[in-house]
């Protein structure tokens, strides 16, 4: 039965995929420019429409094809800069253009300084332009996938100023830090002794209370039981949109998010009918209610909270989670890294029960480096995708109308003329910032060297910090109480993943530290 099942959902896809490439036939799209300037590789001088249709089909075959395989989706751009390096002239080698579901899409490096210029810059013909799935699961109104630029300003600064002012952080941090040490606490001895944990779950599990409480308050109110709704969700953020075809997973993430959206208005109902109980509240719902029933200026619909309450799950949760198991697994293979980081723990001298607050998170300036250099090397968004709204002109070549630029930070991350040996994991190489040795690097090398781990410009990630502090609580917990080792050593990326995580979710054996 499955494999049936499987069976005629590829055959819809392959449909789909024929019908989608003929549609886009009269897109006219592979003819560059007039006005010379270089072709982006591949060249097509002189290309029929039928070597074009065959082009197109293989490139999305092979993109599907990577996503399905263990080595993951970027292995599709990485195999293509290194295709067309050489083709073309000068900077072609971190540009090209390849053709995916139908459309355009032209990925450059985020090395190349046009294309991280143009994430600050935010030109009006280059909006933000994400797939069309993603904005049908997040809904109309969610701050990560708006286009319009007036609705976004007011959305972001509405979330920022009420999830970002200062108290409010260091909550989030307290409540995290309680969470993790009653995750790990059930792990210590008494109950075990040596134990396999895996790293994925846990971190999922954990930062997926840690939003909730953030957004409904102690307990995570009717969101709690939902933590496999937001998963269906994510899963079928990269989806076919085969809406009206039972049992896809876009449809089950349709149907999640409907389910979710039904908890959160049972929730603010509940709210709007004891309102007199509101100033027990202080999560991130009751500040959005009460700035709406005060006509606040930063006030936001009900609508607009729905869609962004979820849009702030979905955007943090599964991140937040994958970033902090590619921590765990480097410094799994980085051991004397992993000591030096331990060392630097035990010296804050934190005794018995203690909880951590901001303080000490600032205090740990090695961990700190440890989480960017993690960031790095995960990139666990990899590129930011942008839309042409009219013929243009991108570090030298033509995009024309309806394009899709991916701005590609994996490529800037592991560019060696940027980072010393970008595959080792070394979190030193962050100590020349402040310490005196900036003036060794020229302005411009600095520049070059700002991570794209969290976007840039206006769009640039509203959680960035409660990211940080989840990984550095998280990295903090687990160092003073186990040592661990991977007990698993299978390279391989999970397929079909949003972000580029491990297949087996990093199982790790955990040994108890005594300490006294
Ligand atoms: C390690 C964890 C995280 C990573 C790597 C990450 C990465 C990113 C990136 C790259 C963007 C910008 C995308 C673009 O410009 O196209 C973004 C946007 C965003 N992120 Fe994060 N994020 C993380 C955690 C979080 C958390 C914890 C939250 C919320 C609690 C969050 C909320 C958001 C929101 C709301 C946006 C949209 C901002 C806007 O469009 O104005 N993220 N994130």
């Amino acid at each position: 039965m499955e494999s049936l099942a499987a069976g005629a959902w590829w055959v819809v896809v392959l449909l789909l995929l024929v019908l989608t490439i003929v549609a886009s036939w009269y897109r006219s799209w592979w003819k560059t420019t007039e006005a010379g300037g270089p072709l982006l590789p591949p060249p097509a001088a002189g290309a029929g429409p039928w070597w074009v249709w065959v082009w197109q089909w293989r490139e999305t075959a092979a993109f599907l094809a990577s996503h399905g395989s263990g080595r993951g989706f970027y292995h599709f751009v990485q195999e293509r800069y290194k295709l067309y390096k050489g083709e073309g002239e000068g900077e072609a080698t971190c540009c090209f253009r390849t053709a995916l579901m139908g459309r355009v899409h032209v990925f450059v490096s985020a090395s190349h300084p046009a294309a991280s210029q143009l994430l600050t810059a935010e030109p009006p013909h280059l909006p933000k332009r994400y797939a069309r799935t993603a904005a049908d699961l997040l809904g109309p109104h969610s701050i990560l996938c708006s286009t319009s630029h007036a609705h976004h300003r007011h959305a972001r600064r509405a979330l920022a100023t009420t999830l970002f002012a200062t108290p409010s952080t260091a909550a989030f941090a307290a409540a995290f830090d309680r969470l993790v040490i009653r995750h790990w606490t059930t792990l210590l001895p008494p109950h075990n002794q040596n134990q396999v944990v895996v790293v994925l779950d846990a971190a999922l599990h954990i930062s997926y209370r840690a939003i909730c409480e953030m957004l409904l308050g102690a307990g995570g109110g009717k969101l709690r039981p939902l933590q496999s709704d937001v998963f269906a969700v994510t899963q079928a953020m990269l989806a076919l949109p085969l809406r009206w075809l039972p049992g896809t997973r876009f449809r089950r993430g349709l149907h999640a998010r409907k389910r979710i959206m039904a908890a959160l208005r049972e929730e603010m109902a509940a709210r709007n009918h004891h309102h007199h109980h509101h100033h027990h509240h202080h999560d991130l719902l009751s500040v959005l209610m009460q700035r709406r029933q005060l006509g606040h200026p930063d006030a936001l619909t009900e609508d607009q909270i729905l869609d962004n309450m979820l849009t702030l799950i979905i955007a943090g949760q599964v991140t937040t989670a994958t970033a902090i198991t590619w921590m765990v697994k480097y410094l799994s293979d980085n051991r004397l890294i992993q000591d030096k980081l331990r060392a630097e723990a035990f010296r804050l001298e934190l005794k018995g029960d203690y909880s951590l607050t901001m303080q000490h998170l600032n205090a740990m300036d090695y961990a700190y480096k440890a989480v960017k250099e993690s960031l790095r090397m995960a990139t666990i968004v990899s590129w930011f995708p942008r839309v042409a709204l009219k013929d243009c002109q991108v570090a030298g070549f033509h995009i024309k109308k309806d394009w899709i630029l991916n701005i590609d930070a994996r490529s800037l991350h592991y560019d060696p003329d940027v980072f010393d040996n970008p595959t080792v994991f070394d979190p030193s190489r962050f100590d020349e910032e402040g310490e005196g040795d900036d003036a060794k690097l020229g302005r411009a090398q600095q520049q070059k060297r700002r991570l794209l781990v969290f976007g840039a410009g206006g769009r640039t990630c509203l959680g960035m910090n409660h990211a940080k502090i989840m990984m550095l609580i998280f990295l903090h917990r687990l160092l003073t109480n186990f040592r661990w080792e991977m007990a698993d050593d299978d390279p391989s990326l999970e397929k079909w993943a949003m972000f580029p995580r491990l297949k087996n979710g990093c199982p790790i054996l955990l040994t108890p530290i005594h300490n006294s």
